[in-house]
């Protein structure tokens, strides 16, 4: 058996590590609640090879690590930054732990509007849920070369951002053949479900200096870099505003138009990377009770389709 095969790839860690984290800046608080993963790679073979359970930090501490890191780090509310902090530690802390991957989904908790004195204002500490989307961060800190030689790579992006339009999107001039039924539209609705993810220029992350491990230093907040805390929501209103204005050839087109932008607008971004399902809507044909819904300018009753539905990806990067 054992000459038949080795252990070519080994990783490990916990999943869905759940936190929400309150911050007080007096009566005004901020919350986040994040889902975490977070996963080691580095001298831990023999735990798989022969069952030597000694070079493994249990996935139980790694869950206690998260919390105790979300309670102490300055960097909490922002999850690109706590997950940069979390895995810095990780590999700072075991000289055998090579390499962390931190994944943290962020799920939406927006103020409460609330009118007082004829104003409506946000509310200082109760929130709600407004959406299924969620932000999603992953790191990949890798001390590979040497503790004090700490590279990271991070993506960041959203996932589950429903949107919908119902005009200003065609499809017409797509190629016919004997498997063609689909008809050309030069009026439809459009709607998917954004999954966007844009991926930074790797950069190197200071080593910790204290005993415990716990330093993190952020430097300087450039503009379109992984430290400007804005480029999420500018990334967000660049995918909203472009699928609401642009004239949609296809999901492919307007893809590309969406994603172009993000990297014209943040010098520190790579790449971007699109996941967008076409999620169906189709006419209710009505012409057995002598009513026009097919159309495009008299379809007003649409059917969802659960599925199938298209599935258009593509990544564009900086040259
Ligand atoms: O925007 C679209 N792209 C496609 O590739 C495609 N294919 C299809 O059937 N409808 C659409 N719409």
């Amino acid at each position: 058996m054992a000459e038949l095969s080795y252990l070519s790839h080994a990783r490990y860690g916990k999943d869905k590590v759940r936190v929400l984290r309150v911050v007080r800046e007096g009566s005004w608080h901020h919350v986040v609640e994040y889902n975490v993963l977070a996963l080691l790679e580095g001298d831990i073979d023999v735990s798989y090879t022969k069952a030597d359970n000694s070079v493994v930090v249990a996935t139980d501490s790694i869950k206690n690590i998260t919390y105790y890191l979300a309670k102490v780090s300055p960097h909490i509310l922002i999850p690109e930054r706590f997950a940069l902090h979390l895995g810095t530690h990780l590999v700072s802390k075991y000289s055998h732990i090579h390499k962390a991957f931190v994944t943290i989904e962020q799920l939406r908790w927006t103020r409460i509007p609330v009118e007082s004195d004829g104003q409506i204002k946000p509310h200082a500490h109760s929130f709600y849920r407004d959406g299924d989307e969620k932000r999603v961060v992953t790191a990949e800190i890798d001390a590979s070369a040497g503790k004090n030689k700490i590279v990271a790579k991070v993506t960041a992006g959203v996932n589950d951002l429903l949107i919908l339009k119902s005009t200003g999107s065609a499809f017409t001039n797509f190629l016919r053949d004997e498997y063609t039924t689909l008809v050309e539209v030069d009026d439809r609705i459009f709607s998917t479900s954004v999954d966007l993810s844009y991926a930074f220029t790797q950069f190197d992350i200071p080593a910790p200096k204290d005993d415990k491990k716990l330093e993190f230093i952020i430097p300087k907040e450039e503009p379109g870099s992984i430290w400007d805390p804005k480029v999420p929501e500018t990334a967000r209103k660049v995918t909203l505003e472009t699928f609401a204005e642009d004239d949609s050839a296809s999901v492919q087109a307007t893809l590309y138009k969406m994603a172009q932008k993000i990297v014209a607008d943040n010098s520190g971004i790579q790449s971007v990377t699109y996941t967008l399902p076409n999620k169906h809507y189709v006419p209710v044909d009505m012409k057995y009770i002598g009513v026009d819904n097919m159309t495009p300018s008299k379809a007003e009753v649409f059917q969802p389709l659960a599925a199938p539905s298209g599935l258009i990806s593509a990544t564009i990067s900086r040259k």
